[in-house]
């Protein structure tokens, strides 16, 4: 038994699903052996991936095989076992994943710990939904299905405890959904529970319709990130002289993301790879250097060199990983913890890893001197526009006038004048003065 443990409570569900832009819920399979439990989990996995929904399917079989290894047959291993199962399924679900269970689960009273689990909103602000599906097959059909042979090795008394055989199953009285598998199809099983989950709005995007796949909304091309080599534009990116970020730039320490998105950049730059290609890949928002900014970013990072081990660390390291560290300033994360910016879905431009990319999430901003541009060639990067996430952060303002992004053409860097809040971390507020 844990003691001493604390309950970290995070995004609620419903941000969650907001973002994520689909609910999370378990379809919790239960039927004899060779009932076709996997058979349709595997069928209706396959569906809703098509359609664009995250789903997952945990199996009898395969989680056996390692989570439940160390469990038997026995009424309490099955027990423990139907347990870990939801809590796990209950994991992946409140990840806003749909989730497919397929294990015997003989004992209703199991099913009904699983069930009430899933309905538990001590820790959170609303219950997961848990359908259970009967899939119900005579045992006679079931024996003489027997693809694994096993209730041949029941009837002959090799395996023990067999479930229909040896065992009891307890049939469910009152599953959302029941499937007599001797006479429905594995593909109109699909439909039955897909219907019902499209009927209990499971299956839709928010605000979107059901049979509709899971869209991402494309950012307009004049908010994409433009990146420019040597201060001249991209033929393809139209920059302007002004844009305006809505959202509070705020982040969570991320340098090291910072790095190696920049340095990714830059490598792909440098190697040619990118050329002058606009590079829709969000970067934060950059804010010109001045003199007095490097002095105060060096005098921050002196302190903190120094308060970290007593020596003075000002030895001229001017790679970029520490200039960025040490002029940047990166704002609280209301998590607590950094956020990967691939995991978050919505607006989003391509990244060269392959996944979205979400510009809401790179929320820092950093400062790069001129040693560090030169060096790079790393010149007049643009955030986009953007849109608030949901309304668990800082409420989203159109910055003022004189807030606004600007694009410095004689100095090829990206300025902003005035100040932001800084969300109470030391932040070099003089930095977004300059370049007016
Ligand atoms: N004694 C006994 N009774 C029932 N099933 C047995 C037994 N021994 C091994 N198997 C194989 O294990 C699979 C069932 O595992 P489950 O985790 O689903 O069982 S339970 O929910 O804990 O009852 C089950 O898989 P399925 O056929 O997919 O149901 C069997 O292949
Ligand atoms: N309508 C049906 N639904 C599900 N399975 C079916 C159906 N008709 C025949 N089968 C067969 O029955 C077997 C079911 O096995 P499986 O899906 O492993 O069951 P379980 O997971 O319940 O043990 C498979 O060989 C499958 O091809």
């Amino acid at each position: 038994m844990s003691t001493n443990i604390t309950w970290h409570s995070g995004l609620t569900r419903q941000e969650r699903s907001e973002l994520r832009k689909q609910k999370g819920c378990t379809v919790w399979f239960t039927g004899l052996s060779a009932s076709g439990k996997s058979t349709i989990a595997i069928a209706l996995e396959q569906h809703l991936l098509q359609k664009g929904l995250a789903c997952y399917r945990l199996d009898g079989d395969n989680v056996r095989f390692g989570l439940n290894k160390d469990l038997g047959f026995s009424p309490k291993d099955r027990e423990e076992n139907i347990r870990r199962i939801a809590e796990v399924a209950k994991l992946f679900a409140d990840s806003t994943t749909i989730t497919l269970t397929s294990f015997i689960s003989p004992y209703a009273s199991d099913r009904q710990l699983a069930r009430e689990l899933h309905a538990d909103t001590k820790n959170t602000d609303s219950p997961l939904p848990f359908i259970e599906v009967f899939v119900d097959i005579p045992v006679e059909e079931a024996e003489k299905r027997d693809p694994k042979g096993l209730y041949k090795k029941a009837r002959a008394g090799e395996i023990k405890e067999f479930t229909g055989i040896s065992a009891p199953y307890e049939a469910p009285e009152n599953a959302e959904v029941h499937i007599h598998s001797e006479k429905t199809s594995v593909e109109e099983a699909v439909v039955m529970i897909t219907k019902y989950l499209d009927e209990q709005g499971l299956l839709k995007e928010r605000g979107t319709k059901a049979e509709s796949p899971v869209e991402r909304p494309k950012q307009p091309r004049e908010l994409e990130p433009v990146i420019s080599v040597d201060g001249k534009e991209t033929p393809d990116s139209p920059i302007s002289d002004t844009s305006t970020l809505d959202h509070e730039p705020n982040s969570q320490g991320p340098a090291s993301e910072l790095r190696s998105r920049s340095d990714d950049l830059i490598d792909g730059m440098e190697s040619g790879r990118t050329g002058r290609a606009s590079y829709n890949y969000p970067l934060p928002p950059i804010f010109a250097p001045t003199e007095e900014n490097a002095t105060a970013a060096q005098a921050r990072k002196r302190k903190r060199s120094l308060g970290r081990d007593g020596n003075e660390d000002l030895d001229g390291d001017e790679s970029s990983q520490s200039q960025i560290a040490a002029a940047g300033s990166y704002n609280q994360n209301p998590y607590g913890a950094s956020r990967n910016p691939m995991s978050i879905p919505g607006p989003y431009v391509p990244s060269p890893y392959g996944a979205p990319c979400n510009p809401h999430s790179i929320r820092g901003e950093a400062v790069f001197n001129e040693k560090y541009l030169e060096k790079h060639r790393f010149l007049n990067t643009r955030f986009c526009n953007s849109r608030p996430i949901s309304g668990y952060n800082r409420p989203s303002r159109q910055l003022q006038e004189d807030e606004r992004v600007v694009t410095d053409p004689a100095r090829d860097v990206v300025a902003r004048t005035g100040t932001t809040d800084n969300f109470g971390y030391d932040r070099p507020s003089d930095l977004t003065r300059s370049m007016g």
